[in-house]
């Protein structure tokens, strides 16, 4: 079954411009899908046109075949938020932060209780229950942030960038707590810059691109169909500039000089041999080469692929 179906939906803050173009895509029960793209392309308003935060004005979004205009209450039980700016009240203790978002989705009394201590548990806060969050670390209260998200059990989760700023131990915590959550049966959908975390934990990826979709599915068949693999090499010594040159003359764009001894060469998967490649490089240069590296095809190289924009530098620019 589709946990999320989305069809046809635009979407313009005011009609100077149009914020999302015909959006079509959808993410299957118990999968854990990456929402990737550029600041500003547009992930963050469809995330609130999925949640009821923004109107839909055009299209369709359907959560575990429920219409989201039709089925309002059903659906906001059935969805976990876990926004990326922290969503807790510094001055109640972690247990009464998880409570009051309980009791927001109509948890009462016992099933309330054991709510909150399942959530705190979750998230191994469980010790730290009658502290405020004021005492916590940013890992420690992005963790309280999920707890406080997860509390109604819901069926869907939608997680915000939960691991910016957040020590290592948090970062691994937050990560194989969303494996955990898969193992529950839930649905994910995880918003990151970070590649290298959608590459680890997702199966499925939406690429998102100045409001489009750019691609939506198998996070393999992404690889496959637009990655590159990277043959490194590593020289004795610099090259003169003739064997750059030559260098460059065969590989042409595809060949990136990293430093003089060092030469990052594209092999784009299915379309070309890198076996073939390498022997060429055998060939032309044995006596100068130290070491060759292949490495496999990476989200990163897909993503750069598809979109001509490397997600890596969106970060550094945004701080
Ligand atoms: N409340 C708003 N009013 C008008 N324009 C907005 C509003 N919020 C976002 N936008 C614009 O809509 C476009 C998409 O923004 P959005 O925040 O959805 O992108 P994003 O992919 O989530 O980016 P980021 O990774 O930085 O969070 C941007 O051009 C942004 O400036």
């Amino acid at each position: 079954m589709d946990m999320l179906n989305i069809k046809n939906v635009q979407f313009a803050y005011d009609k100077s411009r149009q914020v999302l173009n015909n959006i079509n895509f959808s993410i299957k029960e118990n999968n854990v899908a990456g929402f990737l793209g550029l600041n500003g392309a547009g992930k963050s308003t469809l995330i609130q046109l999925i949640i009821g935060l923004l109107k839909l004005s055009e299209g369709t979004i359907e959560i575990a075949s429920l219409n989201t205009k039709s089925h309002h209450k059903e659906i906001k039980k059935m969805i976990g938020y876990v926004p990326q700016d922290l969503a807790i009240i510094e001055n109640l203790t972690a247990y009464q932060n998880v409570k009051f978002f309980g009791s927001i989705y109509g948890l009462k009394g016992k099933e309330l209780r054991e709510h909150v201590d399942r959530a705190l548990e979750f998230v191994q806060l469980s010790d730290r229950a009658k502290d405020k969050p004021s005492k916590f670390s940013g890992g420690l209260k992005r963790r309280l942030n999920i707890a406080c998200g997860i509390v109604h059990n819901p069926k869907l989760i939608i997680m915000d960038e939960p691991t910016v700023g957040v020590d290592p131990q948090s970062r691994n915590y937050i990560l194989e707590s969303i494996q955990e959550l898969k193992q529950q049966g839930k649905t994910v959908i995880y918003v990151s810059h970070y590649m290298e975390e959608i590459e680890a934990i997702c199966n499925q990826v939406v690429i998102i691109n100045n409001g489009e979709v750019l691609y939506s599915g198998d996070m393999e068949e992404l690889k496959r169909q637009n990655g590159n693999e990277l043959l490194n090499v590593i020289f004795h010594e610099p090259l003169e500039d003739e064997e750059k040159r030559q260098l460059l003359s065969e590989f042409k764009e595809r060949a990136i000089f990293r430093s003089d001894t060092e030469v990052e060469i594209k092999v784009p998967s299915e379309t070309e041999d890198s076996f073939n490649q390498l022997i060429s490089l055998k060939t032309n240069f044995n006596h100068r080469i130290k070491r060759i590296q292949l490495s496999d095809v990476t989200l990163e190289s897909a993503f750069l692929e598809l979109t001509g924009n490397n997600l890596a530098s969106d970060i550094v620019q945004t701080g």
